[in-house]
């Protein structure tokens, strides 16, 4: 084994000869050439180790990536430096030439042969040439640098005495074989024909061959070159490499949503500070009141003392003081009070988030909902339930000709009802009620099954109109107190469905009530979403 040589290929490292430059498996320890690293770097991503099977990463995908043997190389150098000048050559370039063949030693298949012996026609390497020719009458064998193994000649196979010299050109020859000697040129099968030389012809061929290892030589370039950028974009979007790009961007990700839970962070902060702030301006509005309440409370105390007192007075007396007592009774009861009512006490703090995620404390949120439909449909009906007023389901029809607006208030919201009139005259005045809706609630009457058709083109007229925009559309189906029109009623919703707009579509009954709260409490969900509140 060399003392400093590759254990797998058993040549000498280094430190000129790239190739053969130490490199170390960091995964073990190891130290095997450059060349060797190369040979058996699985796909340029890894390398297992030849003495322990341990797994060593290539960096970037390039074995020139791997660290030196730099104990190693500096060994190299003073031992080159103690060399004698004239070796020196020989040291670094001997067999430079024959290593580019790469020709395996036959002694060995995992060496590269670099020498011949013209007596076992057989190819080396350094060591193993030694190795093998170490006898006496061995040693004699003449050997020579792998490049200057002569040519071996070629005999003719049809004049086995005569070499073939020759190769035909004649373009028309349809002999086995181009290859011909002096006896084929003057007397045989290639009599008369064009030919060149042998050694021309193959010198010709090692040119073109060499102008296509060029070639090949800068695809594999490129090629590699190619692969080592692959080899760079997958270490940097493997999981787990701290300079990768994968982990860089999963640290922006991180970034981003620290900076907003920092920034939510904040906006809670405030909006606990606003409800704060808010008690207390509560508290000091309450301690003014109550401080006026507790002053009015000792002059009515006084005032009741000095009255009873004179109850008891002597005739004449009280008769003295008649104007006094009156006016003190007067201007006490005269006193004007406000006494906080139920709603001015009431400890339920409302509130309500806008899109900007802000707090916003207090009043009702206004909201206008828009009744719309054909005449009779239940619309006003509806908007009395809402009120809590009763519906008499056998009260004569009272067509609304204009509009009335009806307020409840559901949750944070003030829901202002637009009860629009239905009658055909009307309905071209729809648009002016709803281009500032936030809401639009269509009612069909569902026992008007002959105007089902009717209410379907309205509704459709009226959800096409782009002054609706992303306005919700709610359709309630009224009168479904139990005579339910099955089979008419199929053929309204499959016509609901068919509407190229999205809406939302309830039962509900005007005369029992029933529908019409769960209703308005999907148009307060509906409109929270879209405004970014929430509803309390
Ligand atoms: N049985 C029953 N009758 C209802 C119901 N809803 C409305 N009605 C009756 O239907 C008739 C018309 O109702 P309205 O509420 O006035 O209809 P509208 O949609 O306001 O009509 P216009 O104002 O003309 O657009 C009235 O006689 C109501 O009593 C219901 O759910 N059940
Ligand atoms: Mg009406």
């Amino acid at each position: 084994m060399n003392e400093y040589g590759c254990n797998v290929c058993n040549e000498e490292y280094s430190a000129r000869d790239p190739l053969k430059c130490p490199r170390v498996l960091t995964g073990c320890g190891h130290t095997i050439c450059h060349s060797c690293a190369m040979t058996i770097a699985a796909r340029n991503i890894s390398i297992f180790c030849p003495f322990d099977r341990t797994t060593t990463q290539i960096p970037g995908g390039d074995i020139k990536n791997l660290k030196k043997n730099f104990a190693l190389l500096e060994l190299l150098e003073k031992i080159y430096e103690g060399i004698p000048d004239s070796e020196k050559l020989i040291k670094i370039d001997k067999f430079s030439k024959e290593r580019l063949l790469n020709l395996e030693c036959d002694e060995n298949s995992e060496h590269v042969a670099v020498i011949y012996c013209t007596v076992c026609d057989s190819n080396f390497c350094e060591r193993c040439s030694e190795l093998s020719h170490s006898t006496n009458v061995l040693s004699k064998h003449r050997r020579v640098p792998l490049t200057e193994k002569p040519a071996p000649v070629i005999h003719c196979r049809l004049h086995s005495s005569y070499i073939v010299e020759f190769v035909c050109k004649e373009v028309s020859c349809d002999n086995e074989s181009p290859l011909m000697c002096l006896m084929c040129r003057d007397y045989g099968r290639h009599k008369g024909h064009c030919h060149v030389l042998i050694d021309i012809e193959v010198e010709d061929l090692r040119e073109k061959v060499r102008e296509h290892l060029g070639e090949l030589a800068r695809q594999s370039d490129v090629v590699n070159t190619a692969l080592s950028n692959i080899n760079n974009t997958i270490h940097e979007l493997s999981p787990g490499e701290e300079d990768g790009s994968l982990e860089e961007t999963k640290q922006e990700v991180r970034n981003h949503f620290q900076r907003l839970r920092a920034a939510l962070e904040r906006e809670e902060a405030d909006a606990v500070d606003t409800v704060d702030r808010y008690a207390r301006n509560r508290i000091d509005n309450l301690l003014t009141q109550k401080e006026r309440l507790e002053a009015f409370s000792t002059k009515i105390g006084s005032t009741c003392v000095t009255l009873q007192q004179a109850l008891i007075m002597e005739k004449a007396k009280i008769l003295d003081r008649k104007d006094d007592l009156l006016a003190l009774a007067e201007s006490t009861a005269a006193e004007q009070t406000s006494v906080p009512d139920q709603t001015q006490l009431s400890t339920r703090i409302a509130f309500s988030f806008s899109n900007d995620r802000k707090l916003h404390i207090g009043d009702f949120i206004e909201s206008r909902v828009v009744l719309l439909g054909l005449d009779g449909a239940g619309k006003t009906s509806i908007v009395r339930r809402l009120k809590k007023v009763r519906i008499d389901a056998v009260m004569a029809p009272h067509p609304t000709s204009g509009f009335n607006i009806e307020t409840i208030h559901y949750k944070n919201y003030r829901l202002n009802f637009w009860d629009v009139g239905g009658l055909p005259k009307l309905r071209h005045l729809w648009k002016h009620y709803y281009s500032n809706a936030q809401a639009i609630f269509y009612v069909i009457d569902g026992h008007a099954v002959e105007r089902f058709t009717e209410a379907i083109k309205e509704l459709n007229k009226v959800m096409s109109d782009p002054l609706v925009g992303t306005c919700p559309v709610f359709v309630g189906i009224n009168r479904r107190d139990g005579s339910a029109l099955n089979g008419h009623m199929d053929a309204l919703l499959s016509q609901l469905e068919t509407l190229p707009f999205q809406h939302h579509f309830h039962f509900c009954d005007a005369a029992t009530g029933s529908g019409i709260d769960q209703i308005i409490d999907q148009i307060t969900i509906c409109l929270s979403r879209l405004n970014g509140t929430c509803p309390v």
